[in-house]
Parts: C-alpha cells; sequence; structure tokens
C-alpha cells in the first residue's frame, strides 16, 4: 500500500491545530496531530518541505522504517519540532494500519489492559474557596481525579487560571503576554489550598497538581513534603527537567509521587529519571515524543522500573492526538492515568471522533483506526491565528523565569 499524497492542514477552531493527512492507493487515509502550542507553523514548515516529499511511493505499512528513515535520515536528532513531525507521521501512518486491518488501533498493540481510561479533570478557581467549589463540581460531574490549581494572593496571574474555568487556554495573544511570579508567595499558599480541598472533598478522589517548572529542587522538596498529609496522586513538573540529576534532591525530601515529561520529545530526556527511580509517572504523549512507535518505548523502559504513564492532555493536544493516546493508554500495561482537558465544541465539530467520557472514565472507542477524523472543509473556515504562550517574570525585580 503506497503512500500517494500528503498534506498538512493548519486550522484555528478556537485555537492552532496542525493536522497531517496521509493518502493511499488503496483509498485508506490516516491523520495525525502536529501541533507544537506557539511554534505551530515550525512543524508544519518542517513536515512541507522537508518530511512530505520523503513519504510519496512509500510503503505505508512499514511504519518502524519509516519512523527510523525520518529519525535517522535527518542526521540531526531529537528536539520538539522533529519529534512531533515524526509523531505526525506515525499517527497516521498506525492509523491506516489499523484501518486496513479493519481493527480499532489498540487491537494492533497487544489489546486491551482495562476496560476505561481513567482521566484527570481540571479545576480552577481564582482563588481557594472558588478552587474548591470547581473541585466539587468536578467529583459530582464523576471524576476521580482532578488537578487543582488556584490564583495566589498577590499574583496576578498564574498558570491555569484563566478567565471562564471550563476552557483554560494559556496560548492567548499575538505576542506573548507577561505573568508575575513569586516563590514565596506560591509556597505560603498552596498546602493551604489542599488542606482545604481535602477538608471539603475527603480523601477518596485523587488529587493532582501542577507546579509548572517554577521550583528549585530543595524548594521542590519543601513543597512536595508540605503536601504529603493530603496525599497527592503527583506533583507535577516540579522544577525544570534539562537536568534530570535535579530530581535526586526532590526525591531524598519527599514522598510525594512525582510526575514530568510533558515538554520531553525523546526517551533519551527521560532515561535517567527513570533508570534511577527520581520519578513515578512519565508525562510524554503521542504528539511531542514521536507517535506510538516511540511513545511505546518510553513507556516499556519505565514499566521496568515501576514508572508508570500520565500522558499530556492539555487543549494544545488535538482531538487526533486524544485518540491515538486512549489508544495507548487502552493498552500499556503501566498506565497511571490520563490528562483530560475538554475541546471546545467549535474544536470537536472540525474533529469528530469516537472517544467518549463516562463517570471519569474516557473510551476510544471500537471504530477501524484512532477513532478521529478532520472535518476540512470546517477546518478551512477557522484560519491560523498567531497565539503565543506567556512569558513569566519574577515580581520583585523582573527577572524571566519559568512560565
Ligand atoms: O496540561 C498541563 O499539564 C500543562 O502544563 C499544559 C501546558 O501548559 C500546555 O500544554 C503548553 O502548551
Ligand atoms: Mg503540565
Amino acid at each position: 500500500m503506497k503512500i500517494t499524497n500528503a498534506r498538512v492542514i493548519v486550522c484555528s477552531p478556537g485555537r492552532n491545530f496542525v493536522t497531517l493527512k496521509l493518502e493511499t492507493d488503496e483509498g485508506l487515509t490516516g491523520i495525525g496531530d502536529a501541533t507544537l502550542n506557539g511554534r505551530e507553523l515550525s512543524v508544519a514548515a518542517y513536515l512541507t518541505e522537508h518530511v512530505i516529499p520523503c513519504l510519496i511511493g512509500r510503503d505505508a505499512h512499514q511504519i518502524e522504517d519509516i519512523w527510523q528513515y525520518l529519525y535517522k535520515g535527518a542526521y540531526w536528532r531529537r528536539g520538539p519540532v522533529t519529534m512531533t513531525a515524526i509523531a505526525a507521521v506515525d499517527t497516521a501512518l498506525w492509523d491506516i494500519k489499523a484501518k486496513a486491518a479493519g481493527l480499532p488501533l489498540y487491537q494492533l498493540l497487544g489489546g486491551k489492559s482495562r476496560t476505561g481510561v481513567m482521566v484527570y479533570g481540571h479545576a480552577n478557581g481564582s482563588d481557594i474557596e472558588h478552587t474548591v467549589d470547581e473541585v466539587l463540581r468536578y467529583a459530582d460531574a464523576g471524576y476521580k481525579a482532578i488537578r487543582a490549581q488556584s490564583g495566589v494572593p498577590g499574583l496576578e496571574k498564574v498558570y491555569g487560571v484563566g478567565k471562564g474555568t471550563l476552557f483554560y487556554e494559556p496560548a492567548d495573544a499575538d505576542l506573548p503576554s507577561e505573568h508575575d511570579w513569586s516563590t514565596e508567595k506560591y509556597l505560603r499558599h498552596t498546602p493551604k489550598l489542599f488542606e482545604r480541598i481535602r477538608e471539603k472533598l475527603g480523601f477518596e478522589h485523587h488529587l493532582l497538581h501542577d507546579v509548572h517548572h517554577r521550583l528549585t529542587p530543595i524548594e521542590a522538596g519543601r513543597l512536595g513534603k508540605s503536601l504529603e498529609p493530603f496525599n497527592l496522586f503527583w506533583m507535577e513538573d516540579a522544577t525544570p527537567a534539562e537536568n534530570q540529576d535535579a530530581f535526586r534532591l526532590i526525591r531524598q525530601h519527599t514522598t510525594t509521587p512525582l510526575a514530568v515529561g510533558e515538554i520531553f520529545n525523546s526517551i533519551w530526556d527521560c532515561k535517567e529519571l527513570i533508570e534511577n527511580q527520581l520519578i513515578d509517572y512519565v508525562r510524554a504523549t503521542v504528539v511531542h515524543a514521536g507517535g506510538i512507535t516511540h511513545l511505546r518505548r518510553i513507556a516499556d523502559l519505565a514499566s521496568l522500573y515501576q514508572v508508570r504513564t500520565g500522558c499530556h492532555g492539555a487543549t494544545d493536544l488535538s482531538p487526533v492526538c486524544m485518540g491515538a493516546a486512549l489508544h495507548f493508554d487502552l493498552w500499556v500495561p503501566n498506565f497511571g492515568i490520563q490528562e483530560y482537558m475538554r475541546h471546545t465544541e467549535e474544536t470537536d465539530a472540525v474533529f469528530p471522533h469516537a472517544y467518549t467520557f463516562d463517570q471519569g472514565m474516557l473510551y476510544p472507542g471500537d471504530v477501524p483506526g484512532h477513532g478521529v477524523e478532520i472535518d476540512e472543509a470546517l477546518a478551512a473556515k477557522y484560519p491560523y491565528k498567531r497565539a503565543y504562550l506567556p512569558v513569566n517574570r519574577l515580581q520583585h525585580d523582573g527577572t524571566l523565569w519559568n512560565w
């Protein structure tokens, strides 16, 4: 089965998405997500200018060979742009292979390991009481796991807290908006947030929290320790992870489980974290970590060390990524949890999908492939709009910090 045509579709139904569509001489098509938030057109150009010319005429069944061809063949390895482009090709090829077999993708990976995929939703509030109300609302909606982020007194804009509560979108401006940050204020506030949530919610639900790369390792150790009485499912991205060894210090100070990896793009970003058991959950997902083919390799390494998966699932990962991730989640033996941030109705209409939500679980559905399509005519009605992620500055002196 030969690849006869490939094109990149860029659209903005509420936010930007980049999608790769592959066509074959047998009439089967497959799609893959290629969205890299705030840097979308770099992947679109990489695909159009450098990848697509190499795909035409290749056998769509040779997923592994095409992956190696694009990875080794570029000479320049890894990096978010390259790995997102490879992921899009890989996802589209798995979609085609599963459609050719007439099977849902999870069957090709090895079949179901569980009945459904436990997800966590995002409860965001401007202050503690508002966040508690949101957490309770998610619990009422059936969620078994809830991430809680709250505004911090004295800080104007905080990661995870937007204008509305249902659809949080950080890529919000034509040039990067500026946030302010104070580690001291955040560290004073956050344990109080979780104390109050547990008071109102009890201990039946899983609670998660995203630090979004803002602390030093010793500060992260301090936060993790102060959150121990509230039994978090995980503390995410406590410190930037370029230096994998930094997590050793956090580990020495707290038993709060650690999750990291939404910005990882290859197994090399997490090899030491996993092998040294410095983390509990790896957050790499299909679109930014080289597709199903590479994510599977990361998960297999992780399984040797009892590290579980917790795929990234914010709104900038399109329904195509979500569909593929859910098939992966249903199969992967060392599954932990899946992030689920709802897309807007406009996005859902452009990407009709087979996956469904019920009582805190997602189900990928049983249609052949990964179960997500793109309505190209509708997509064309939403042209690309430049949108950047924010930057963060220290409140007291304006130093650029991690956002
Ligand atoms: O969902 C999360 O955990 C995030 O941290 C979301 C990220 O800020 C977002 O995906 C950046 O593009
Ligand atoms: Mg995160």
